[in-house]
């Protein structure tokens, strides 16, 4: 007669290759119950539904329990508490785009320059213009989209393992990494499931109908930005960037990327760009000036506007709402729409042209010279 000891044991060579321990250690193993007749049955608690490697887990753990003498073994997986399917069949994979008229990446050569500010602002103000918008927050670096957006809920997953985006004020359909992350811990997404992760929230979730589908890409130009732009099936992409020197030739990375797998770029956004003091009224360059203007015209790529530095803006980023949505007629709100009215203008030449690629900076995305 087995023993619930005996199973752990055997089952402690399984191996969690993201998480390098095995999944015993890991807390996995749940509900071991052995009957009389020797069948066996336990739950496998997994960290995310979508684990690129359940399925093996499954067969894996089943053979090994015959193999000590299990008359028959059934692993039910989980994850958040729920069953998952692992025979499910998988949407196929572009279904649920298939309304979804437009996809944009937006991304930054690097961090803190206010690309999720401003993917926020843009989303919103397309959303007021008219347009249906959604927002998949990719950065799984540092997913803060539903901070930005107020949004506290967690989306619905169905049993087809589709998941329903999260509406936010002002009509966005937002989802973002965070919603599957514990609040409380740092979530370290590693190359595969993060990929794999990126990858369901493209294709698995119920977008509907949307002008405009805007992803928040992870800062950098990577790996994973790479394996992003070639799993997302991107119309075009916008690059966000500050004034400075160091940003702008990160921002030229970021657009040699996108060229690099024929991604049209349409356009760049200039980020803090100035601040306009509240007391004296006075604008002040914090940064060098006019850096976005000569990126643009080195690259051809159009410049669709400046935003200034303004308190309003960080503001509302940690008080859940785009400015643009509380105060729409500041000087940062009315650069975001006009930013979302140029972004319209350009994606509708862009699909006038007909042309796919609409650059050819000729340059690797990797060797971009460092001055602008
Ligand atoms: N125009 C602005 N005026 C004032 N504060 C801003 C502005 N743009 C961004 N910020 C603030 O700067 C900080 C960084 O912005 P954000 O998180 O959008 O950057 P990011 O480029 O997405 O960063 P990362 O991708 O590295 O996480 C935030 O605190 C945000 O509120």
């Amino acid at each position: 007669m087995l023993t619930e000891e005996q199973i752990l044991q055997a089952l402690s060579v399984v191996r969690d290759p993201d998480l390098k321990k095995n999944i015993v250690e890991l807390g996995f193993v749940h509900n071991v119950k052995i009957s009389a007749d020797g069948d066996v049955t336990l739950d496998l608690q997994l960290t995310t539904p979508a684990c690129p490697i359940r399925d093996r887990f499954k067969t894996q753990c089943e053979q090994i329990l015959r193999d000590i003498g299990a008359k028959t073994a059934e692993v039910t997986l989980t994850a958040n508490g729920r069953v998952v399917n692992a025979n499910a069949a998988p949407a196929s994979d572009n279904a649920l785009l298939k309304d979804v008229k437009r996809i944009v990446g937006v991304a930054s050569g690097k961090g803190g320059v206010g690309k999720s500010t401003v993917t926020a602002n843009l989303a919103m103000a397309l959303s007021l213009a008219g347009a249906k918008v959604g927002v998949l927050d990719a950065d799984i670096y540092g997913p803060s989209m539903n901070i930005m957006f107020g949004v506290d809920t967690a989306p619905e997953i169905f049993d087809d393992r589709t998941i329903a985006p999260v509406v936010t004020k002002g009509g966005v359909s937002l989802i973002s990494m965070a919603m599957f992350a514990e609040s409380d811990k740092a979530t370290i997404w590693r190359g595969p499931m993060a990929s794999q992760m990126i990858q369901n929230f493209v294709h698995r979730v119920r977008w509907g109908e949307l002008d405009y589908l805007l992803i928040d890409f992870p800062p950098g130009t990577g790996d994973i930005q790479l394996t992003l732009t070639q799993q997302c099936p991107l119309t075009c992409a916008v690059v966000v960037t500050t004034p400075q020197e160091v940003a702008l030739a990160d921002c030229r990375k970021g657009l040699a990327m996108f060229d690099s797998v024929g991604v049209p770029s349409v356009g760049i956004i200039e980020n803090m760009s100035y601040f306009i003091c509240d007391g004296c009224g006075k604008r002040h360059n914090i940064f060098r000036t006019g850096g976005g203007e000569r990126i643009s015209k080195a690259l051809g790529v159009p410049l669709l506007g400046k935003v200034p530095l303004e308190p309003s803006v960080a503001d509302c980023g940690d008080l859940g709402a785009p400015a643009v949505l509380r105060y729409p007629n500041s000087e940062s709100g009315r650069a975001f729409i006009e930013i979302a009215e140029k972004t319209i203008h350009a994606i509708a030449q862009l699909e006038h042209s007909n042309s796919h690629v609409l650059h050819n900076f000729n340059l690797r995305w990797d060797e971009i010279p460092v001055e602008a």
